[in-house]
Protein backbone atom coordinates (compact mmCIF):
# COMPACT_ATOMS: atom_id res chain seq x y z
CA UNK A 1 0.00 0.00 0.00
CA UNK A 2 1.37 3.30 -0.79
CA UNK A 3 0.71 6.42 1.57
CA UNK A 4 0.14 9.42 0.09
CA UNK A 5 0.16 11.41 3.51
CA UNK A 6 2.71 14.00 3.54
CA UNK A 7 5.34 12.70 5.88
CA UNK A 8 4.98 14.59 9.35
CA UNK A 9 8.12 14.39 11.90
CA UNK A 10 5.97 13.89 14.57
CA UNK A 11 9.44 13.65 16.72
CA UNK A 12 10.37 17.08 15.94
CA UNK A 13 11.53 19.32 18.99
CA UNK A 14 10.98 16.41 21.06
CA UNK A 15 14.20 15.73 22.92
CA UNK A 16 13.77 12.84 25.46
CA UNK A 17 14.72 13.73 28.67
CA UNK A 18 17.43 11.13 29.33
CA UNK A 19 19.38 13.22 26.20
CA UNK A 20 19.20 16.71 27.85
CA UNK A 21 19.96 14.88 31.27
CA UNK A 22 21.31 11.75 32.76
CA UNK A 23 18.22 10.87 35.41
CA UNK A 24 19.13 11.27 39.01
CA UNK A 25 22.16 13.35 38.56
CA UNK A 26 23.89 14.18 41.78
CA UNK A 27 25.25 17.97 42.38
CA UNK A 28 27.38 18.96 45.45
CA UNK A 29 26.77 22.64 46.22
CA UNK A 30 29.94 23.79 48.78
CA UNK A 31 31.45 27.05 50.07
CA UNK A 32 32.13 28.70 53.37
CA UNK A 33 29.64 29.81 55.87
CA UNK A 34 27.58 32.86 54.23
CA UNK A 35 29.33 32.00 50.72
CA UNK A 36 25.55 31.96 49.09
CA UNK A 37 25.29 28.40 49.06
CA UNK A 38 21.49 28.32 50.23
CA UNK A 39 20.95 31.69 47.77
CA UNK A 40 22.20 29.06 44.91
CA UNK A 41 20.19 26.52 45.31
CA UNK A 42 16.84 28.45 45.80
CA UNK A 43 17.89 29.60 42.15
CA UNK A 44 18.99 26.54 40.43
CA UNK A 45 15.82 24.66 42.00
CA UNK A 46 13.76 27.75 40.41
CA UNK A 47 15.10 27.59 37.19
CA UNK A 48 15.02 23.77 36.81
CA UNK A 49 11.59 23.53 38.13
CA UNK A 50 10.40 25.99 35.80
CA UNK A 51 11.99 24.03 32.80
CA UNK A 52 10.19 21.62 33.35
CA UNK A 53 12.51 19.27 35.47
CA UNK A 54 11.99 17.47 38.64
CA UNK A 55 14.30 18.57 40.95
CA UNK A 56 15.08 17.51 44.63
CA UNK A 57 17.20 18.97 47.30
CA UNK A 58 18.70 17.26 50.71
CA UNK A 59 20.47 20.21 53.06
CA UNK A 60 23.32 19.35 55.18
CA UNK A 61 23.79 19.37 58.69
CA UNK A 62 19.81 18.00 58.60
CA UNK A 63 19.00 20.08 61.84
CA UNK A 64 15.23 19.14 63.28
CA UNK A 65 15.52 15.87 61.53
CA UNK A 66 18.83 14.34 62.65
CA UNK A 67 20.27 13.68 66.83
CA UNK A 68 23.88 13.81 65.30
CA UNK A 69 23.44 17.37 63.25
CA UNK A 70 21.56 18.89 66.12
CA UNK A 71 24.19 17.98 68.62
CA UNK A 72 27.42 18.73 66.19
CA UNK A 73 25.13 22.31 66.26
CA UNK A 74 24.99 22.46 70.29
CA UNK A 75 28.25 21.76 70.44
CA UNK A 76 29.12 24.52 67.58
CA UNK A 77 27.25 26.76 70.43
CA UNK A 78 29.38 25.91 73.32
CA UNK A 79 27.24 22.95 74.60
CA UNK A 80 28.67 19.08 75.33
CA UNK A 81 31.63 19.65 77.35
CA UNK A 82 35.00 19.13 74.96
CA UNK A 83 32.83 17.35 72.41
CA UNK A 84 33.69 20.61 69.55
CA UNK A 85 37.39 19.93 70.63
CA UNK A 86 37.55 16.92 68.57
CA UNK A 87 38.07 16.78 64.83
CA UNK A 88 37.61 13.52 64.64
CA UNK A 89 33.97 13.56 66.63
CA UNK A 90 32.49 16.69 64.94
CA UNK A 91 33.20 15.05 61.45
CA UNK A 92 31.88 11.74 62.97
CA UNK A 93 29.26 13.33 64.00
CA UNK A 94 27.91 15.56 60.63
CA UNK A 95 29.11 11.66 58.47
CA UNK A 96 26.55 9.98 60.55
CA UNK A 97 24.02 12.59 59.92
CA UNK A 98 24.19 12.11 55.99
CA UNK A 99 24.58 8.49 56.72
CA UNK A 100 21.09 8.45 57.87
CA UNK A 101 20.21 10.25 54.59
CA UNK A 102 21.51 7.86 51.80
CA UNK A 103 18.52 5.97 51.37
CA UNK A 104 16.38 9.04 50.52
CA UNK A 105 19.15 10.56 48.41
CA UNK A 106 19.17 7.21 46.31
CA UNK A 107 15.70 7.43 45.97
CA UNK A 108 15.46 10.65 45.26
CA UNK A 109 18.22 10.14 42.24
CA UNK A 110 15.53 7.40 41.00
CA UNK A 111 12.33 9.90 41.00
CA UNK A 112 14.37 13.47 40.45
CA UNK A 113 15.64 14.77 37.00
CA UNK A 114 18.34 16.70 39.71
CA UNK A 115 19.01 15.95 42.90
CA UNK A 116 20.80 19.29 44.84
CA UNK A 117 23.02 18.62 48.13
CA UNK A 118 23.58 22.06 49.93
CA UNK A 119 26.81 20.72 51.71
CA UNK A 120 27.98 17.31 51.03
CA UNK A 121 30.93 15.32 51.73
CA UNK A 122 33.26 18.25 50.91
CA UNK A 123 32.14 20.04 53.48
CA UNK A 124 33.88 17.36 55.93
CA UNK A 125 36.76 17.29 54.21
CA UNK A 126 37.63 20.96 53.76
CA UNK A 127 36.24 22.31 57.92
CA UNK A 128 38.43 19.26 59.18
CA UNK A 129 41.37 19.59 56.73
CA UNK A 130 41.40 23.56 57.66
CA UNK A 131 40.66 22.59 61.62
CA UNK A 132 43.99 20.27 61.39
CA UNK A 133 45.53 22.90 58.85
CA UNK A 134 46.29 19.79 57.12
CA UNK A 135 46.11 19.90 52.79
CA UNK A 136 43.32 18.33 50.84
CA UNK A 137 45.90 15.60 50.07
CA UNK A 138 46.36 15.29 53.55
CA UNK A 139 45.13 12.29 56.18
CA UNK A 140 41.58 13.59 57.32
CA UNK A 141 40.82 14.20 53.55
CA UNK A 142 41.51 10.04 52.92
CA UNK A 143 39.80 9.54 55.96
CA UNK A 144 36.42 11.27 55.99
CA UNK A 145 36.38 9.60 52.06
CA UNK A 146 36.86 6.16 53.10
CA UNK A 147 34.59 6.65 55.62
CA UNK A 148 31.64 8.53 54.18
CA UNK A 149 32.13 6.97 50.37
CA UNK A 150 33.33 3.66 51.57
CA UNK A 151 32.23 2.50 54.74
CA UNK A 152 28.32 4.23 54.33
CA UNK A 153 27.99 3.87 50.91
CA UNK A 154 27.41 7.56 50.57
CA UNK A 155 26.62 8.33 46.82
CA UNK A 156 29.65 10.10 44.92
CA UNK A 157 28.24 13.01 43.50
CA UNK A 158 28.35 13.70 39.79
CA UNK A 159 29.45 16.93 40.09
CA UNK A 160 30.35 19.85 42.65
CA UNK A 161 29.46 23.84 42.47
CA UNK A 162 32.23 25.74 44.80
CA UNK A 163 30.74 29.35 45.60
CA UNK A 164 33.95 30.75 45.63
CA UNK A 165 33.27 34.14 46.71
CA UNK A 166 36.24 35.86 48.78
CA UNK A 167 36.77 34.65 52.01
CA UNK A 168 36.28 37.93 53.94
CA UNK A 169 32.87 38.60 51.67
CA UNK A 170 31.75 35.08 52.84
CA UNK A 171 32.34 35.86 57.13
CA UNK A 172 30.87 39.42 56.49
CA UNK A 173 27.85 38.03 54.86
CA UNK A 174 27.64 35.56 57.57
CA UNK A 175 28.21 38.53 60.49
CA UNK A 176 25.63 40.67 58.94
CA UNK A 177 23.17 37.37 58.66
CA UNK A 178 24.06 37.02 62.44
CA UNK A 179 23.10 40.77 63.51
CA UNK A 180 19.80 40.89 61.34
CA UNK A 181 18.72 37.64 63.01
CA UNK A 182 19.23 35.91 66.41
CA UNK A 183 18.35 32.46 65.18
CA UNK A 184 21.56 32.86 62.87
CA UNK A 185 24.47 33.28 65.86
CA UNK A 186 27.42 32.52 64.42
CA UNK A 187 29.03 29.56 65.80
CA UNK A 188 32.38 28.76 66.59
CA UNK A 189 33.60 27.96 63.31
CA UNK A 190 32.27 31.01 61.58
CA UNK A 191 33.84 33.27 63.78
CA UNK A 192 37.21 31.82 63.74
CA UNK A 193 38.38 33.83 60.55
CA UNK A 194 41.86 31.94 60.33
CA UNK A 195 39.83 29.05 60.21
CA UNK A 196 37.38 29.55 57.74
CA UNK A 197 40.18 31.03 55.58
CA UNK A 198 41.91 28.22 55.58
CA UNK A 199 38.87 26.00 54.96
CA UNK A 200 38.47 28.83 51.83
CA UNK A 201 42.16 27.02 50.85
CA UNK A 202 41.60 23.40 51.20
CA UNK A 203 38.14 24.24 49.28
CA UNK A 204 39.64 25.45 46.58
CA UNK A 205 42.45 22.26 46.35
CA UNK A 206 39.43 20.08 46.74
CA UNK A 207 38.19 21.42 43.20
CA UNK A 208 41.99 21.78 41.62
CA UNK A 209 42.56 18.16 42.10
CA UNK A 210 38.84 18.09 40.49
CA UNK A 211 38.10 15.65 44.26
CA UNK A 212 36.11 12.41 43.11
CA UNK A 213 34.38 14.26 40.54
CA UNK A 214 34.64 17.35 37.87
CA UNK A 215 34.13 20.64 39.78
CA UNK A 216 32.98 23.92 38.68
CA UNK A 217 33.71 27.41 40.47
CA UNK A 218 30.86 29.73 40.65
CA UNK A 219 31.24 33.14 41.99
CA UNK A 220 27.68 34.29 42.54
CA UNK A 221 27.46 36.30 39.05
CA UNK A 222 25.29 34.68 36.58
CA UNK A 223 22.81 31.43 38.09
CA UNK A 224 21.63 31.11 34.24
CA UNK A 225 25.06 30.28 32.72
CA UNK A 226 25.78 28.40 35.49
CA UNK A 227 22.15 26.48 35.51
CA UNK A 228 22.67 25.99 31.87
CA UNK A 229 26.66 24.76 32.46
CA UNK A 230 25.16 21.78 34.80
CA UNK A 231 22.56 20.71 32.27
CA UNK A 232 24.84 20.53 29.38
N1 LIG B 1 25.34 37.24 45.49
C1 LIG B 1 25.05 37.78 46.68
N2 LIG B 1 25.27 39.08 46.90
C2 LIG B 1 25.00 39.64 48.10
N3 LIG B 1 24.49 38.98 49.15
C3 LIG B 1 24.26 37.68 49.00
C4 LIG B 1 24.53 36.99 47.76
N4 LIG B 1 24.21 35.69 47.90
C5 LIG B 1 23.77 35.57 49.18
N5 LIG B 1 23.78 36.75 49.82
C6 LIG B 1 23.39 37.01 51.23
O1 LIG B 1 24.46 36.50 52.03
C7 LIG B 1 23.94 35.79 53.16
C8 LIG B 1 24.43 34.35 53.10
O2 LIG B 1 23.83 33.69 51.98
P1 LIG B 1 23.34 32.19 52.09
O3 LIG B 1 22.79 31.84 50.74
O4 LIG B 1 22.45 32.00 53.29
O5 LIG B 1 24.76 31.49 52.33
P2 LIG B 1 25.15 30.05 52.85
O6 LIG B 1 23.98 29.13 52.60
O7 LIG B 1 26.34 29.70 52.00
O8 LIG B 1 25.51 30.21 54.30
C9 LIG B 1 22.43 35.90 53.10
O9 LIG B 1 22.04 36.94 53.96
C10 LIG B 1 22.15 36.23 51.64
O10 LIG B 1 20.99 36.99 51.50
C1 LIG C 1 27.64 19.42 56.62
C2 LIG C 1 28.91 19.73 57.35
C3 LIG C 1 29.10 20.96 57.96
N1 LIG C 1 30.24 21.22 58.61
C4 LIG C 1 30.40 22.55 59.26
C5 LIG C 1 30.32 23.72 58.33
C6 LIG C 1 29.66 24.80 59.14
O1 LIG C 1 30.67 25.66 59.69
C7 LIG C 1 28.99 24.08 60.29
C8 LIG C 1 27.48 24.23 60.31
O2 LIG C 1 26.93 23.97 59.01
P1 LIG C 1 26.10 25.08 58.24
O3 LIG C 1 25.68 24.54 56.95
O4 LIG C 1 26.88 26.34 58.16
O5 LIG C 1 24.88 25.28 59.15
P2 LIG C 1 24.28 26.61 59.79
O6 LIG C 1 22.95 26.69 59.18
O7 LIG C 1 24.29 26.29 61.26
O8 LIG C 1 25.14 27.79 59.47
O9 LIG C 1 29.35 22.71 60.18
C9 LIG C 1 31.25 20.28 58.72
O10 LIG C 1 32.30 20.54 59.34
N2 LIG C 1 31.08 19.06 58.15
C10 LIG C 1 29.95 18.74 57.47
O11 LIG C 1 29.83 17.62 56.95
Amino acid sequence: MVNDAPEVDVLAGFVPRHRLLRVGQLIAVEGLDGAGKNTLVTGLVERWTASGLQVATFTFPRYGQSATADIASEALHGAHGDLRDSVYAMALLFALDRAGAAADIAAATETSDIVILDRYVASNAAYNAGRLEQDADGEVVRWVADLEFGRFGMPVPDRHVLLGVPAEVAMQRAESRAAADASRARDAYERDSDLQRRVDAVYRQLAEAQWTSPWHRYDGEDVAALADLLTR
